[in-house]
């Protein structure tokens, strides 16, 4: 099996200023050691507004923490009111833009054509999209959670050659999971996430699978990270609120010692 450098991800949703992002990012930085980013890739998903900020402090202190965006517009310039393109994150140095949230999908109406575009425009423009799919409570009762999540994998990376899959993360993020406190369990969280490397193998080969990462979100705390972790096909989280407390979100990336 390939070795995957597990990716803990926060992503903050429309919470902390720039002001903020400053503070929690150096708390993280002070938190976090350079055996942690040994085994673990750590990553911050900020608002727009701090992105700069953020990028100032990561060059400045030549932090090892990544950052990326939450969103990203299909288009790369022009006269897209509020939207915010590839060239101007990448300009941020921006090593990742999440495409297909199901709070986008849901509020925004965000569907597998756009996201399917945003992947590619992430592409374009030297980012790393994270995908995000999952299915709503409903379709987990209805037993159709599996093709659920498949369509929207396959639709997201529709016409995306191997070479850009190849590095490409996945996140499964069951929406009734995200922010309820109602975690999967580790074997719903297996169960999908190993249905998606057989997809991913299928769509393209299996050593580009093996070497996918698959990210689990969905009210993913210090206190069930380390069970989901140890799935065989979960690689790391997309972790929400629990992201926003800065010790908290250290021992979410030290999984291992949880
Ligand atoms: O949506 C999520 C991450 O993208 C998960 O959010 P919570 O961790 O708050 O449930």
């Amino acid at each position: 099996m390939a070795s995957r450098t597990p990716l803990m991800a926060g992503n903050w949703k429309m919470n902390l200023n720039h002001l903020e992002a400053i503070a929690h990012v150096q708390k993280l930085a002070f938190g976090l050691s350079d055996k942690d980013f040994d085994e673990v890739e750590v990553a911050v998903l900020p608002p727009f507004t701090d992105l700069r900020s953020v990028q100032t402090l990561v060059d400045g202190d030549k932090l090892k923490i990544k950052y990326g965006a939450q969103d990203i517009s299909a288009q790369d310039s022009g006269a897209y009111t509020g939207e915010i393109s590839g060239p101007m994150l990448a300009k941020l140095n921006c090593t990742y833009a999440v495409v297909g949230h199901s709070e986008r999908r849901q509020y925004h109406g965000e569907n597998e054509d756009i996201c399917n575009a945003k992947v590619k425009a992430a592409y374009r423009h030297g980012l790393t999209p994270i995908l995000c799919i999952g299915e709503p409570l409903e379709v987990r009762k209805a037993g159709s959670h599996v093709a659920h999540t498949l369509a929207q994998l396959d639709g997201g990376l529709k016409d995306v050659p191997a070479d850009q899959a190849a590095t490409v993360v996945i996140a499964y993020e069951p929406v009734w999971a995200i922010g309820t406190g109602e975690v999967a369990t580790p074997d719903d969280a297996q169960e999908v996430c190993a249905a998606i490397r057989a997809r991913l193998a299928e769509l393209y080969d299996g050593v580009l699978a093996e070497g996918v990462r698959i990210q689990y979100g969905g009210s993913v705390k210090s206190g069930n990270v380390a069970a989901i972790m140890a799935q065989p096909d979960v690689d790391g989280a997309l972790v929400g609120g629990a992201s926003l407390d800065a010790d908290e979100f250290v021992k979410i990336v030290r999984f291992r010692d949880q």
